[in-house]
């Protein structure tokens, strides 16, 4: 039963100095501290139970997310969650249609990023009140944009279709898993060493897939894409990521020689909002066998409607904290599924792994109903933070067993990591003269 009015909405600019390790650099961000705007909601029913929700930001720009997040809080302050739920289609969309704050937006950069925060947070507190039908989950979705490609009642068929063995997938799931892939071994600014050694562990711990930067450097590139080939040898799966680097014939000559490493994607080789370009590139790289995969910095369900329509992707990566929270990314579920489109969602950051395990492995159990092609991002940084941490085994995200969204983090870790009065950033600060 869904109960409690929201009576309290605090958000943190909680981060993680992830750059003094080099971790999570990549070809355009070279010194990232993973970082995320924390949200907790707090009801008046009496059980105890909050929302928590966060979205996955870098450093700085954290402040801005988080004046965002109080931007966009009295839409939920004082609301019923019956309310809130009961007509969340309504609900998203007057996030998302605030008429003060759609010019910063519509539905994409740090306002869309707040949205995301903000809806977790009801997600998170809604699931541990109760389950969800596929009427309840199409009720959630705006189809504003994309009735051209997907109406609700050709999601209803999708869902309804999706009940057909799911059980079978449900107790597939709980037996081995899903599919990850390690992006842990071959960031950027990680030495041949660092990454050998990596490599190594990873091998030992029985990953199949792994994931390796590239796109600042051709022969950089070629020396590290060589050395991780050969750690990892022929038959296993190899991912390229150049996080936006290139412009469109320049990725294509860059991947052509990079095709002789047998990469079974190129993420994002230009500019995320470049949809015919990926297209181009898409094509030009069909005689090499490599895929184009991008997502994680797609705005919204249209950017992800047109790629799709256009064929400017062979693999979807939706991402938890991008996206209009659970709301929109259930509708690029259904719109990948009916162009047959294979989603590999973006994972690492921070909480990113914990959230997106419920979307992908929702995906296959009630979707897509398949693993073909199909694998999901892990990153081994900032688990220990959370309160639920994700759990792999033997290379695959065994489903979450407590009810909720996994986002809630260690209360001493919040504290800890909180910018800029954070014991962790005091230090740091002090130390660097500020
Ligand atoms: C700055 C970040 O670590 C990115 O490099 C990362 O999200 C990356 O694109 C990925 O695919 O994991
Ligand atoms: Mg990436």
């Amino acid at each position: 039963m869904v109960r409690g009015r929201i009576c309290g909405l605090s958000v943190r600019d909680v981060r993680f100095p992830t750059s003094l390790g080099g971790h999570g650099s990549d070809a355009m961000h070279t010194d990232p501290n993973y970082s995320a705007a924390y949200v907790i909601l707090e009801t008046d029913a009496g059980d105890g139970l909050k929302g928590y929700g966060i979205t996955f930001t870098l450093g700085r720009g954290t402040e801005v997310v988080v004046c965002a997040v109080n931007a966009l809080a009295h839409h939920v302050l004082s609301k019923d969650l019956r309310d809130i739920v009961g007509d969340f289609r309504g609900f998203y969309r007057q996030l998302t249609s605030d008429g003060q704050l759609r010019w910063i937006g519509p539905e994409k950069g740090a306002v869309h990023l707040a949205t995301a925060a903000v809806l977790n947070a009801v997600w998170d507190l809604w699931a541990k009140q109760e389950g969800k039908d596929p009427r309840t989950l199409l009720s959630c979705i705006d189809f504003r944009y994309i009735t051209d490609v997907l109406t609700e009642e050709e999601a209803f068929e999708i869902l309804q279709k999706g009940q057909v063995g799911k059980k079978e997938r449900e107790e597939q799931m709980l037996m081995h898993g899903y599919p990850a892939y390690t992006t842990s071994c071959a960031w950027l600014g990680y030495s041949d060493d660092t990454l050998k050694q990596l490599c190594t562990e990873a091998l030992k711990d029985g990953w199949t897939r792994f994931k390796v930067k590239v796109g600042a450097d051709l022969q950089d590139d070629i020396r590290r894409c060589r050395l991780i080939r050969d750690m990892i040898g022929p038959e296993k799966i190899l991912m390229m990521d150049a996080n936006q680097r290139w412009d469109v014939p320049e990725a294509v000559e860059w991947m052509s020689k990079l095709a002789e490493f047998k990469p079974l994607w190129i993420e994002e080789p230009t500019s995320p909002d470049d949809i015919l370009g990926h297209a181009t590139i898409s094509k030009a790289l069909v005689p090499l066998g490599i895929g184009v995969a991008t997502g994680e910095q797609c705005h919204n369900r249209v950017i992800f409607k047109q790629l799709l329509q256009v064929k400017a992707l062979q693999f979807l990566q939706i991402d938890s904290c991008r996206l209009g929270s659970v709301n929109e990314n259930l509708s690029v579920l259904l719109m990948a599924k009916k162009f047959e489109i294979p989603v590999c969602p973006h994972a690492g950051g921070v909480g990113l792994c914990e959230l997106v395990q419920h979307l992908i492995i929702f995906d296959f159990i009630s979707v897509s109903a398949s693993l073909k092609n199909r694998m999901c991002e892990y990153v081994d940084h900032l688990h220990e933070h959370f309160r639920y941490p994700v759990i792999i085994k033997k290379a695959s995200y065994m489903p979450p067993k407590d009810a909720g969204y996994s986002t809630e983090m260690k209360t001493d870790s919040v504290q800890k990591h909180q910018y800029p009065d954070g014991d962790v950033w005091k230090k740091l600060l002090a130390a660097q003269g500020n």
